[in-house]
């Protein structure tokens, strides 16, 4: 069996040949994995399900591996350019020097860079490559299926935000599950997931966001899918760091109706693709800018047809600081009227906590916002909301 990963951006199409799996079950490392790549060793997946082929297929022989290290660490270097040729500076993995038998230019021979994340985000993602590998040797994307088959259907995420701006003339409300964070530590001790969420329900939430990284924020899927089984109704935004397709897939058998896309870690063709895997599965994607370098990441992603929510991140996720006046710079001008005639709807979101906080990013352009710590820590959740927005805005009131 003869494999292909084909990476296809706006650079020229590059093709490398690798042989013989062992297995289509076997480890395949996922940086050789393009989308389509994925596609495929699905498809091999489900071919293989009813039977096992491994004991027919040989291992590799060394220097089969050796080649296979080498094209991979090239796909990593390709892959590392064409993020960087879009603005991305977070690394998917820890650089590493080229394996032991690397004959190619000398420069890359002795490069040795270390293997320090630059900032938090970038830490969070070297983590969760590792982490999603194991998910996904343990859950290949076949044996999700049946559970993709037997969801029930997602909910209107972008609709539900839209109805809350419209009724009650404020931004929508998607109130973050959120137990601790690197920048706070614990937010709350005493902390029932399904009761906030009930809470934030009953106080006017248009939407919740549940946080599912467990090593960061103290989250878990087992949070998101207890407070979908609680019957609670808002849509449910899954807040997780996906550089994997098979994430968005594991995200929607555990009950998201929506998944954020960060576009400081995701080239535009992860983004492009991403979202039409949310489509097909009825997802609405979130796609978030950060506060720094912002411009460029907003102008990508205007440039990408189908997205529909936008989220503007205040939190600066090199320095922690907060400052929500970037918001209002970056929805003036031609990427405001950008926005309108695409009828995207924008989100502001971290460190809200006041009316005139609200009203100020809601002048800004905002319909919607994502709120955690400052209603998190409330003691009555739905009444933290109407502290922050400065009124009931309650399904109850009117
Ligand atoms: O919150 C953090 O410290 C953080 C650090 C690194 C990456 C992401 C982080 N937060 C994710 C979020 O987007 C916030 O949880 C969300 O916007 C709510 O923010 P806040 O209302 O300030 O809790």
């Amino acid at each position: 069996m003869e494999g292909i990963v084909s990476l296809r951006p706006s650079t020229p199409r590059v093709s490398f040949h690798f042989p013989k799996f062992p297995s289509s079950r076997c480890s395949i490392p996922s940086i050789l994995r393009s989308p389509m790549a994925d596609q495929r060793i699905c498809i091999r997946a489900q071919q293989s399900d009813s039977k096992d082929v491994s004991s027919t297929l040989s291992p590799f022989n060394e220097s089969e591996e050796n080649a296979l290290k080498i094209k991979e660490w090239e796909v990593g270097r390709f892959r590392d350019e064409i993020a960087s040729s879009q603005g991305i500076r977070i690394r998917r993995r820890p650089p590493t020097g080229p394996p032991l038998h690397y004959v190619g230019p000398f420069e890359f021979r002795i490069e040795n860079e270390g293997n320090t994340p630059r900032n938090i985000l970038e830490e969070i993602v070297w983590n969760k490559d590792v982490e999603v590998s194991h998910m996904k040797e343990k859950k290949p994307l076949f044996s999700l299926k049946k559970a993709l088959d037997n969801a029930p259907p997602a909910r209107d995420f972008v609709g539900a935000l839209r109805a809350s701006n419209l009724r009650t003339g404020l931004p929508g409300l998607i109130a973050e599950v959120k137990k601790a964070s690197p920048s706070r530590g614990v937010l709350r001790e005493n902390f029932d997931p399904v009761e906030i969420a009930q809470a934030y329900e009953k106080g006017g939430a248009a939407c919740l966001s549940v946080l599912t990284d467990q090593k960061y924020f103290q989250g878990s899927f087992e949070n998101l899918e207890a407070i979908r089984n609680a019957g609670v109704k808002c849509p449910l935004l899954c807040k997780e760091f996906i550089i994997d397709a098979w994430q968005i897939y594991y995200a929607r058998t555990k009950g998201a109706d929506a998944i954020l896309l960060i576009a400081a870690i995701l080239p535009d063709l992860d983004i492009k693709y991403m979202t039409k895997i949310c489509k097909m599965l009825g997802l609405a994607a979130l796609v978030e800018v950060r506060l720094v370098h912002n411009e460029q990441e907003m102008d990508r992603i205007l440039g990408i047809d189908g997205v529909e929510l936008i989220g503007i991140n205040n939190r600066d996720l090199e320095t922690f600081k907060v400052d929500i006046s970037n918001t209002k710079k970056l929805l003036e001008g031609k990427r405001g009227q950008m926005i309108c005639e695409k009828d995207i709807v924008i989100v502001g979101e971290s460190g809200l906590f006041t009316p005139a906080d609200i009203a100020y990013v809601q002048e800004s352009g905002v319909k919607a916002v994502l709120v955690g710590e400052s209603i998190v820590k409330k003691s009555d959740p739905a009444k933290g909301i109407t502290e922050l927005f400065g009124k009931d805005i309650s399904c109850n009131f009117q």
